[in-house]
């Protein structure tokens, strides 16, 4: 599904990625973990089309993402607030997708409804503009816009950062009902060790650019990353 092929990134001498090679599949919930500065938000934003490669390319569903656009139609995103339109308020940053996408206002509606849990009473009909909105919400109403028009691919960099401990458990659940209901491929950055290795199943540890484990025992996760992360 996606295929990564000789990528680097470059800013001036600095190599801040280097991936030769990395599949990953349908149906995948991928985890990436790094230290701060290891290059995964480098990684996805290249994955989107959002920063140029120095040298090699990403493919999704055999397409190179820099030179096509039809994988648009089948992965959603959410990297951080620049991704929103903050001077809407959710209900009609919701609306504006429905009409991009051209959902039906049924579609629409069932969609919401999924993150009805998630959004705790909070997000919707409330009359808030999404910048005034808290940093935990924000990241909700950009989780939501990421899953809305039945993308096949969900990239979403550090999604349990700001959320509230229930909010976290109500999202890992969600992600877990798409992997397994629509086989959804999840990639998802995280400092949060816990969270990712509770629900993906396969995880890559970065490390100032390069892969350095790539872990797909579930059973040998945890005990794998406590070894790096503590040394
Ligand atoms: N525009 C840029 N110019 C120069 N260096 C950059 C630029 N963007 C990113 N970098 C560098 O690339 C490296 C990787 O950064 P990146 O944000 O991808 O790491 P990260 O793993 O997402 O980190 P964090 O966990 O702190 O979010 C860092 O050293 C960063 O300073």
């Amino acid at each position: 599904m996606i295929r990564i092929e000789g990528l680097k990134k470059q800013y001036k001498e600095a190599v801040v990625l280097d991936v030769p090679f990395l599949e990953i599949a349908k149906g995948e919930c991928f985890g990436l973990v790094g230290n701060n500065g290891a290059g995964k938000t480098t990684l996805f934003r290249i994955m989107l089309d959002l920063v140029r490669a120095s040298s090699g390319h990403v493919l999704i569903e055999g397409q190179e993402v820099s030179r096509h656009e039809e994988w648009k139609a089948y992965v959603g995103a959410y990297l951080d607030e620049h991704m929103l339109l903050s001077y809407l308020t959710p209900d009609e940053y919701f609306q504006s997708l429905r009409k991009i996408y051209r959902l039906s206002e049924t579609d629409l509606q069932t969609h919401l409804n999924k993150f009805k849990d998630f959004f705790n009473n909070e997000i919707l009909g409330k009359k808030k503009y999404i910048r005034d909105l808290s940093k935990g919400n924000i990241k909700k109403v950009g989780i939501a816009a990421a899953m809305i028009a039945n993308p096949k691919v969900v990239m979403l960099d550090e999604p349990f950062e700001n959320l509230d401990p229930t909010s976290q458990n109500r999202l890992k659940k969600l992600i877990l009902e798409e992997t397994v209901n629509n086989e959804l491929t999840f990639l998802i950055s995280s400092h949060d060790l816990n969270h990712v290795t509770e629900i993906c199943n396969r995880i890559v540890l970065l490390e100032k650019g390069t892969v350095i484990k790539d872990l797909k025992d579930k059973g040998l996760m945890a005990g794998e990353l406590d070894t790096y992360f503590n040394y």
